[in-house]
């Protein structure tokens, strides 16, 4: 399917990002609402390989369906910009409501990281690790429920790719702060520490290891966090189940969906009653 500019009336700027600006926008003939991502070559160019990296998220986007990631429609350039038509999530980036609600009522934040780990699943699945998972990677669509939405992403573990420290180490497990290893290799379980820290950010409304950013590798390399007592015990149980230093001996997956915590908030009504399987 080849798309063009023309095949679109552009609406409010939505935002921008990294590289680009964020658009709504609505495909003439079906009337399709979509958002459109800007992005400029030039700018593209000047990063070192970004281009590139581009190139290759898109091509994993573009194949991967799951309710709780973006979908990336399709793609398009002309001589100055390359466009990206995504998936329009309508209550916007995850963490502007953690900051304006300061934290998460526990209910939700046990519902987020289910539809989380679900996502996570689908794209290890796949061989896909995602490598950054935070707030600011996270969109809410219009019925409440998270998207992954960054591009950032790395194909089949373990990966060898240097990762650029741009922005917050908040979220980098130890065995990619081990700068000691020159060949920081790694594998799936670094999602499930950066998910441990999500879970905690969302309960708490600050990041574990949050700290000067000495601090916070040394921190991290020391799984070094206290948990405030008002967070309820399950909740600490996963959490401390997932910054493991030992990724080997971090929780798996199914076993996040299977935890307690998770359970508590995330099986329907009818279903609590004989303790089936979470949702998916
Ligand atoms: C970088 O993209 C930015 C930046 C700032 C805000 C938004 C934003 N996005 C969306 N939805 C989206 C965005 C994409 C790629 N799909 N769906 C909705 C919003 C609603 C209110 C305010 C802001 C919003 C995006």
């Amino acid at each position: 399917k080849n798309f063009h500019l023309g095949m679109f009336e552009i609406g409010r700027p939505l935002g921008k990002g990294k590289f680009g600006r964020v658009y709504l926008a609505r495909e003439r003939t079906s009337g399709f609402i979509c958002a459109l991502k800007v992005l400029y070559k030039s700018e593209l160019q000047q990063g070192s390989g970004v281009e590139k990296q581009v190139r290759r998220e898109i091509e994993i986007q573009s194949n991967l369906r799951h309710p709780n990631i973006l979908k990336l429609y399709g793609h398009f350039h002309d001589s100055k910009r390359i466009f990206l038509i995504l998936e329009y999530a309508g209550k916007g980036e995850l963490y502007k409501h953690l900051r304006r609600e300061g934290r998460f009522p526990e209910w939700k934040a046990a519902q987020y990281i289910a539809q989380m780990a679900s996502a996570l699943k689908y794209l290890h699945r796949k061989h896909v690790i995602h490598r950054d998972i935070k707030p600011e990677n996270i969109l809410v669509g219009i019925h409440g429920e998270i998207k992954i939405s960054d591009f950032g992403w790395s194909v089949h573990a373990p990966n060898n790719r240097r990762k650029t420290l741009c922005g917050t180490l908040d979220y980098l497990p130890p065995e990619m702060i081990r700068s000691g290893s020159k060949e920081n290799w790694y594998n799936e379980k670094v999602d499930l520490w950066s998910l441990g820290v999500l879970t905690y950010e969302f309960l708490v409304g600050e990041a574990p290891f949050e700290d000067t950013p000495i601090m916070t590798q040394r921190r991290i390399a020391k799984a070094d966090m206290t948990i405030p007592q008002w967070v309820s015990k399950e909740a600490q149980d996963l959490i401390k189940r997932l910054l493991v230093l030992d990724p080997e001996k971090r929780l798996s997956l199914d076993e996040v969906q299977n935890h307690p915590w998770i359970i508590k908030h995330c099986v329907k009504g009818e279903r609590a009653a004989n303790r089936e399987k979470p949702l998916k």
